[in-house]
């Protein structure tokens, strides 16, 4: 079968810097994928590539076997992609509810808005916040806010950026096991991580970039022991 998302030999450019050099990676339904670097390494620059927001130099991305190479953001999310940021991006004056109903009504399933999002509060344990202002939940929570307003539009790929920044370890370990059960619903996830025991623990296959080049992929243990990806982050200042 093709992978859900095929990103092929793509180069980004700033000034004279190559942020992203014949990047080659691929992302399969019911798995998740991770993508790790040190700073700098060009994880969000492909994530930009990946969702829209940033035209390459060369190469091409393909969602669902479709060349959407040059589409913008809002044809990739109608094809089924939706993404969270590293900066928490939620509208802070609405309630965690209505955040989820803005993308809902986006989504496939615009019908059914109130019933996609009761669902969602359910699965991700937001019950408790869930009529309170964005903007006063904890940092941890509101991660999970974002994860499940990406949810609301059906995705079939999630690109995650930094999901558990500010979440505890508890808070984390039930985040692992919502990425299990999202894979296993059949999502796409491509996951941007600082916390590599959670990229570790969920992770099926990570590709590892350092410097704009894929350097290592594999299972979590063969890039855990590859000199090359040891040497990528002994050398990050
Ligand atoms: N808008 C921009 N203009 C110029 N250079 C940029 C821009 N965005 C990113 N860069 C550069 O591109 C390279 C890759 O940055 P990127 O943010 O994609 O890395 P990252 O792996 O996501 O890093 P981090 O883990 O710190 O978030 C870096 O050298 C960065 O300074």
């Amino acid at each position: 079968m093709p992978s859900l998302l095929e990103v092929d030999d793509i180069a980004v450019v700033f000034g004279g810097n190559r942020a992203l050099d014949g990047v080659t990676l691929t992302a399969e339904a019911g798995r998740v994928t991770g993508l790790i670097g040190p700073n700098g390494a060009g994880k969000s620059t492909l994530f930009d590539v990946v969702s829209g927001l940033r035209r390459p130099v060369t190469g091409k991305v393909v969602l669902g076997g479709r060349d959407v190479t040059r589409a913008g953001p809002a044809r990739r999310a109608r094809h089924g992609l939706a993404r969270t940021f590293q900066r928490l991006e939620l509208f802070g004056r609405l309630s965690v509810r209505d955040n989820l109903l803005v993308a809902a009504e986006l989504g496939p399933d615009r019908r059914h808005a109130h019933r996609v999002v009761a669902e969602i509060v359910e699965r991700l344990g937001l019950e408790a916040v869930a009529d309170v202002s964005a903007d006063s939940v904890s940092t941890g929570t509101a991660r999970l806010v974002e994860v499940a307003r990406a949810l609301a539009v059906r995705p079939t790929l999630l690109l995650l950026d930094e999901p558990a920044a500010g979440q505890d370890a508890a808070e984390t370990e039930r985040f692992a096991a919502l990425l299990r059960s999202l894979a296993d619903d059949g999502t796409a996830v491509l996951l941007v991580e600082h916390d590599m025991e959670l990229v570790m623990n969920v992770c099926d296959t990570v590709h590892v970039l350092d410097l704009g080049r894929v350097i290592s992929v594999g299972t979590p243990a063969e890039v855990r022991r590859d000199e090359a990806v040891l040497a990528a982050y002994l050398g990050q200042s």
